[in-house]
C-alpha cells in the first residue's frame, strides 16, 4: 500500500498493554489517501487497538512511529480538534469525532446534541440527518441501539474527515442505513480524497467497496495489498469466504517474548563494565515511556548498544513511588539526570524492584513528579547523560 504521500503512515511501531506481552513489534503501515482500507483479523488480532493508536487515543514511540495526515496521531491534537482526524468505534461514551466525549445515552433529543456540534456546514448536516433517517425527536435514553448508533455516526460525520478510523460501526444498522451509509463514504472518498480505514467481520457488499484490504494475525500484517491484487480474490469474488480461509489456517503463533530481565545482575559496574551500555541519547524521553517496547539493539535505534533486554525508561523527574513502580512494572532500566540522589532511595518498594531490574544508570532529579501525567504534560525535557552507575 505504499505511496510517497501518505495518509497514515506506521513505521516500525511496538505497542504492549501494561504487563502483556508486545501486541505490535516493528509493526508498518502505510494507506495513500483516498483509500477505503478494510483491516480483517481474528477476535483479539489488534484491529481496535490498531484503530485507537491511529486516532491518538494511545502514545506509542516518537513523534514520528505513528504519523496521520503528516502529523503525530498522538501529539497532533489538533488533527482530531479540526476534525480532520475522526474515529467511531464501539462505545457511547468515547471521543465523537471532534464533538468531544458525548453522553449518547443521557436524556437528550438527537436535536440537541447534532444541532449542538459548532461550525458544522449546514448543507451536511442535513444531508447526514437524512442519510441516516434521524428523527430529531428521538430521546437517547429511549432509543434502540440501531438508532442510537445512527445518532453516533452523524455526530462523528459532522466535519469533513480526511481520515475516517471505524471500528465495525455499521453492527447494529438495518440494511439499507448500512448500504446508504457505505456509499456515503465511498462518495467522500472519490470526492474528496478522504481515507478510510474500517475494521470489520461484515463483508457484504464490501468486495465493491473496499480499496485496499489489511489483513492482521496476532499485531502482526500479513497482508497488505489493492483488493484487485489480492490472488485469492481472482478466483473468487467472495471476500467473506477468502477471509475464512486465511482465519482458518491461521496457526497458533508462539506468543512475542516479553521482555526478560537480564540473567546476570551487577552489583557495582562501571558503565562500560554494565549490561546495558548507553549509546545516544533521544532528546525526547516520551520515546521511551510504558506501551513503547522496542527493544534497543542497536545505536541507530536511539538509545542502547549491546545486549539488552530491557525496556529503557529516561525520565528526569521522579520521587512519586507510583511512577517509579509502573516504569519498574514494565521490566525498566531507569536513566535519569545526576543532579539528585540516587533513584528513590527512600522507597524500600522500589529498591526492592530495582534489586530485581538489575542496573540503574545514573541518578534522578530530586524534583517530585505527582503521577505519569507530569511527565506526559512535560514534552520537551531533555536529560544529560549520567555520570555514574548508582548501585
Ligand atoms: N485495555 C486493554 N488492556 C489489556 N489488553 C487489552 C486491552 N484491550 C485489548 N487488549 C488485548 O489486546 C489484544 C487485541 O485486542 P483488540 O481489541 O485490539 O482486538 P480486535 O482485533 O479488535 O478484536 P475483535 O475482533 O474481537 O474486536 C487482545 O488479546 C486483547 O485481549
Amino acid at each position: 500500500m505504499a505511496s510517497n504521500s501518505s495518509s497514515i503512515k506506521v513505521c516500525g511501531m511496538q505497542f504492549a498493554y501494561e504487563a502483556q506481552t508486545p501486541l505490535f513489534y516493528d509493526f508498518n503501515l502505510d494507506i495513500s489517501p483516498g483509500s477505503r482500507c478494510l483491516l480483517v483479523g481474528a477476535n483479539g488480532s489488534g484491529k481496535t487497538t490498531l484503530l485507537k493508536i491511529l486516532a491518538g487515543k494511545h502514545m506509542v514511540g516518537g513523534r514520528d512511529v505513528v504519523q496521520v495526515l503528516s502529523g503525530s496521531a498522538f501529539h497532533d491534537t489538533q488533527l482530531v480538534c479540526s476534525g480532520d482526524l475522526a474515529y467511531l468505534g464501539g462505545s457511547w461514551s468515547k471521543t465523537v469525532g471532534s464533538a468531544g466525549e458525548i453522553p449518547l445515552q443521557g436524556d437528550f433529543s438527537a436535536e440537541h446534541m447534532i444541532f449542538g456540534v459548532e461550525g458544522i456546514d449546514p448543507v451536511r448536516r442535513e444531508k447526514l440527518i437524512e442519510l441516516l433517517d434521524i428523527d430529531l425527536q428521538w430521546r437517547m435514553h429511549k432509543v434502540s441501539d440501531g438508532q442510537r448508533r445512527r445518532v453516533q455516526i452523524c455526530l462523528g460525520l459532522l466535519h469533513p474527515f480526511q481520515v475516517l478510523l471505524l471500528d465495525e460501526v455499521t453492527v447494529d444498522l438495518d440494511v439499507v442505513a448500512r448500504v446508504d451509509l457505505l456509499d456515503f463514504f465511498k462518495e467522500e472518498c472519490d470526492q474528496r480524497g478522504a481515507t478510510i480505514v474500517y475494521a470489520t467481520h461484515i463483508f457484504d457488499g464490501l468486495e465493491t467497496w473496499a480499496t485496499h484490504l489489511a489483513y492482521i494475525q496476532d499485531g502482526e500484517l500479513k497482508r497488505a495489498k489493492k483488493l484487485t491484487e489480492v490472488d485469492e480474490l481472482k478466483s473468487s469474488t467472495n471476500l467473506l469466504s477468502v477471509v475464512e480461509s486465511w482465519l482458518r489456517s491461521e496457526t497458533k503463533t508462539e506468543k512475542k517474548k516479553p521482555i526478560k530481565p537480564p540473567t546476570q545482575t551487577q552489583k557495582t559496574s562501571p558503565i562500560a563494565d554494565s549490561p546495558v551500555k548507553l549509546g545516544k541519547f533521544r532528546q525526547r524521553r516520551e520515546d521511551n515511556l510504558p506501551g513503547d517496547v522496542r527493544p534497543k539493539t542497536g545505536p541507530s535505534e536511539g538509545v542502547l548498544q549491546g545486549n539488552c533486554e530491557k525496556e529503557v525508561i529516561r525520565i528526569d523527574a521522579c520521587g512519586s513511588s507510583a511512577v517509579t513502580r509502573k516504569v519498574l512494572d514494565a521490566n525498566t532500566v531507569v536513566v535519569g539526570q545526576d543532579n539528585g540522589g540516587p533513584m528513590c532511595s527512600r522507597d524500600s518498594r522500589v529498591k526492592t524492584d530495582l534489586d530485581g531490574v538489575g542496573v540503574v544508570i545514573g541518578k534522578v532529579s530530586q524534583k517530585v513528579c505527582k503521577n505519569l501525567g507530569d511527565i506526559l504534560a512535560n514534552e520537551e525535557v531533555i536529560l544529560s547523560p549520567p555520570r555514574k552507575v548508582v548501585r
